[in-house]
Formats: structure tokens, sequence, C-alpha cells
């Protein structure tokens, strides 16, 4: 039903408009490149201190990472990194979660605005390294990919921390033998729980409990449950940090009372899409032309890497199976996978030695690879029994894994019926945004309008007509 797309006036669519010494099979993620610099596939190079000077833009900041009065080993980390400047919520955030008596914190920002080395430069303060085998700090997130993300984002700050140790706490990674012996633990709530059941784990000298990705974490619809009882099994006293770019009214006056006391950092509603990202549809004629729609961009067009998110690992597995048949090279990464596999295919993705990810929700949320140009809502994302209303935090994360730290993406949800198009409609005035329509009957059009923003540098970054942060 193409048409109801076309249709004028549709609120929010406008028609045009392991230990320290990480294993050697892990791959650093994408956090020591120049960050100044930031070079796309056509080598447009845009200096990221234009950003950081504005005003608006949520990597902005006064001061300087010295300023923070941060240790010496952990500045020559970020020195090492090429972190320049903090962005707003690490220049904010970080003094309130530093100071003493130690203070919970609620922390808001944009995807890929650098909240990982805002939790993790509090976690490396934190710790003494005259005890590293003692647990001291726990890092809690949804999946093993981005715990194993935090992971090594812990190791490369961390690496002139004389004695630091990092384990995963992930499914398959500490044996039933060895207990966890490290200063920061980086795990899934699960795995967590039964180490500590297990007396694997040492929780008694906690200080710090950071939960990454805390609506989705706290959601009772989700993983909340576990996330209380590993509370319950920590120390009283510990400091409680949580982070996400989404804190949706329902889960946040729950997170109030999971860390209570707690300074806060909030966005509002139309403050929290990001800028560089593009974001388009596709008006499809109906869902079985869905596939052919999507193989013919990815034959039109030299994207850099791209993420394509489905609804179900059926649907990821049979996407890939097709492309791969259409003689594409695509890679399918989903929770039916065993640990080390998922592991390898992430670490192709990350590395470029494959380029396009089909992958379901599993990989939504805090993936950060930076030369991700695209992302494709293959399925618009949905929530509740039966599938019955957008999932507009979802779609939030989901279109983050590009844009990331100042840079262009272009995202293209896929419509084709009155549900998907009304879902994506009501996500739009949700956020406030207008999205770019295209149409599978102009591709020459189709593509200048994607090329047009993945060419594009910085200062044209708001190609999309997105709200800007406040
Ligand atoms: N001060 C900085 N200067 C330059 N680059 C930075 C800085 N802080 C973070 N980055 C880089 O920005 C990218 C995004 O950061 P990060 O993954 O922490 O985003 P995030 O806010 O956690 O996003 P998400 O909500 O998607 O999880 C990373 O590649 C990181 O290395």
């Amino acid at each position: 039903m193409a048409d109801q797309a076309n249709q004028a006036n549709t609120p929010g669519v406008a028609p045009d408009s392991t230990p320290a010494a990480a294993t050697a099979t892990e791959t650093a993620p994408d956090v020591h490149q120049d960050s100044n610099l930031v070079d796309n596939e056509y080598e447009v190079e845009v200096k990221l201190s234009d950003l950081q000077n504005d005003q608006e833009s949520p990597l902005y900041s006064v001061s300087s990472f010295e300023q923070l009065g941060l240790p010496k080993p952990i500045n020559d980390g970020l020195l090492a990194m090429n972190f320049k400047k903090p962005s707003k919520i690490q220049e904010r955030a970080l003094p309130l979660m530093l100071s003493n008596p130690p203070r919970n914190m609620i922390a808001q920002s944009q995807s890929g605005t650098g909240k990982t080395a805002a939790f993790v430069l509090t976690a490396l303060s934190r710790v003494d390294l005259s005890k590293p085998t003692q647990p001291q700090a726990l890092i809690l997130a949804p999946s093993r990919e981005l715990a194993r993300q935090i992971q090594m984002v812990v190791q490369t700050i961390g690496q002139f921390c004389e004695n630091l140790i990092v384990e995963a706490a992930i499914p398959g990674n500490i044996s039933r033998t060895a207990g966890v012996k490290s200063s920061v633990v980086v795990g899934t709530p699960g795995t967590v729980m039964d180490l500590v059941r297990r007396r694997q784990f040492d929780v008694s000298q906690l200080k710090l409990l950071i939960i990454d990705e805390a609506d989705n974490m706290l959601d009772q619809q989700g993983m909340g449950e576990q996330c209380v009882r590993v509370k319950s099994m920590l120390p009283p006293t510990i400091q409680i940090l949580l982070f996400s770019a989404t804190f949706p009214e329902k889960v946040m006056q729950y997170a109030e009372r999971y860390a209570p006391n707690a300074n806060q950092m909030k966005l509002k509603q139309q403050e929290l899409t990001v800028k560089g990202i593009s974001q388009m549809y596709m008006d499809c004629p109906d869902e079985r032309e869905k596939y052919d729609i999507l193989c013919k961009l990815y034959g039109l067009m030299t994207i850099g890497s791209s993420v394509i998110f489905v609804k179900t690992r059926e649907s990821a597995t049979e996407i890939q199976r097709r492309m791969e048949a259409d003689g594409h090279k695509v890679s399918a990464l989903h929770g039916a996978y065993e640990g080390a596999n998922r592991d390898a295919v992430l670490d192709d993705f990350r590395s470029g030695r494959s380029k396009v990810l089909i992958t379901t929700n599993v990989l939504a949320r805090g993936i950060d690879v930076s030369s991700v140009s695209m992302v494709i809502n293959y399925d618009i994302p949905m929530k509740g029994a039966g599938d019955r209303e957008p999932d507009a935090e979802t779609y939030l994360h989901r279109i983050g894994r590009t844009g990331r730290f100042g840079r262009v993406g272009v995202s293209i949800s896929f419509v084709y019926d009155r549900k998907s198009f009304e879902s994506l409609a009501k996500i739009a005035d949700y956020y406030g945004i207008d999205l770019i329509q295209l149409s599978p009957d102009d591709w020459d059009a189709t593509e200048k309008k994607v090329q047009d923003v993945i060419k594009s540098s910085r200062a044209k970054a708001d190609y999309a007509p997105n709200v800007t942060s406040g």
C-alpha cells in the first residue's frame, strides 16, 4: 500500500523531506582511531573540533580532560585514544560521579556521544589497584557483544593503569573451577548471578555497579528481575550508575527506585535524535518486494559498512541465504548462534572483513563500529503483545549504530502496508522528526539522496531536518 505513504499531511512524514591482557582472538573496537579527523569512504575529512565548539551539539564541552582531574595513567589512556576533549555527558556527569561521598547517577545522552568512556573513567578512577584481583567495579550490559566491547574500552583506556585486570562475565568465558579475579568485571546479568551464587565471584568489596542500556535492563518485561536480584547480592552502600540514550517515563520511575537519590542528566524527547543521521523511509509496494528493493539498494551503491535489522532470527537467516545466493557478501548474527560464533561474526564486521551485517534487536543497542554509514530497518521495530505498538526506543538505538560521535549516516526504514507506515509515522511524531521519502520507482533520486549524505561532510550533517538539541 505504497499510496498510504504518499498521502500528504501524515504527521512526521514529510513527502520529501578476560584479564587485562586481552585474548589474542579479540579485536579492539573502533575506539583508538584518530578521533579528530574522520575519514569516510570518500575521504572527506572534517574536524571534530567544529562540533565540539558548537553549543547545540551533544559533543560540546567547555573544559579539557585534564581539567577533570583524572589520575595521570587514565589521562595517558585518553591521549593514546586521541580523545582531545570530553563530550557534554563526559564533562557534566564525571564530576558528579567522582565526587565524595559517592552518589548514584541516572544519565541520559544521545547514541554515540561517549557514555561508555564516561562510566569507564569513573570505574577506573575508583578501583584500588593495590588489590588487582579483588572485584571492585561491576558493569552490566544486555548482550555478550556489548559486554565484550565495554571490556575492551576499559582495557584500552586503562592500558597505563598498572595491574588493572578486566574480565568478561559472559557465557562460556569463566570456567566453573576458576574464580573471578579481576578489578573490573563486565558481564551480562544471568552469568553474573550464576557466578555469585556458585561463590566464584566475591562481590563483598564492590564499590560501583554500572548498568549500561539501563532502561532496557531494568524493564520488567526484560532483564529487570535479574538486575534486582544482582543488586540484592551486593553491598548496600554500593554506588549505582545507570546509563542509556532512552529512559521512557515508566522505566524512569523504576530507575529512580533502583538508584535512590541519584543525580540526573535527562534529555527531552525531541533532543534524542542525532543530527548527523539522515532518517529516510522506503515506500515498498508490498511485503514480498521488500527483499528485491533491498538487493537493488545494495546493487546500486557503495555504502561502506551497514547493518540490516530484521524482526526474527528466521528472517535474518533467510535474507542472508537469499542475498548470498544473489552474489552479495553478508553476515548474520542473532541469538541462536553459539557464543564463539557470534564473537567471530562481529569481529569480522568490526575489522571490515564483512561489510553487511544482518541482525535482530540483539545488536540494536550499544554496538560501536564507526564505519557504519547506513542502517536499514527492514522491519519496523514493534513491541507489546501481538506487536501492537511501535517501539520508538528500539528505533532510536537501531539507527544510532550509525552517526557515531559526530559522523554522518543514513537510516532507511522499510514500510509496505498501513500498519508499518502508521507505526513509523508515530515514531517520527514522537521524536518530532521529518523523514525523507525514498521511492523504488526512482532509483536515480534514491541513490542521490543516500549518496549525498554519505559523501557529505559534518558541515552538511543537518541534511535531514532533525530537531536540534537545546
Ligand atoms: N571525548 C571523545 N573524543 C573522541 N571520541 C570519543 C570521545 N568519547 C567517546 N568517543 C568515541 O565515540 C564513539 C561512541 O562512544 P560510545 O560507544 O561510548 O557511545 P554511547 O554514548 O555509549 O552510544 P550508545 O547509546 O549507542 O551506546 C566511540 O567510538 C568512542 O571511542
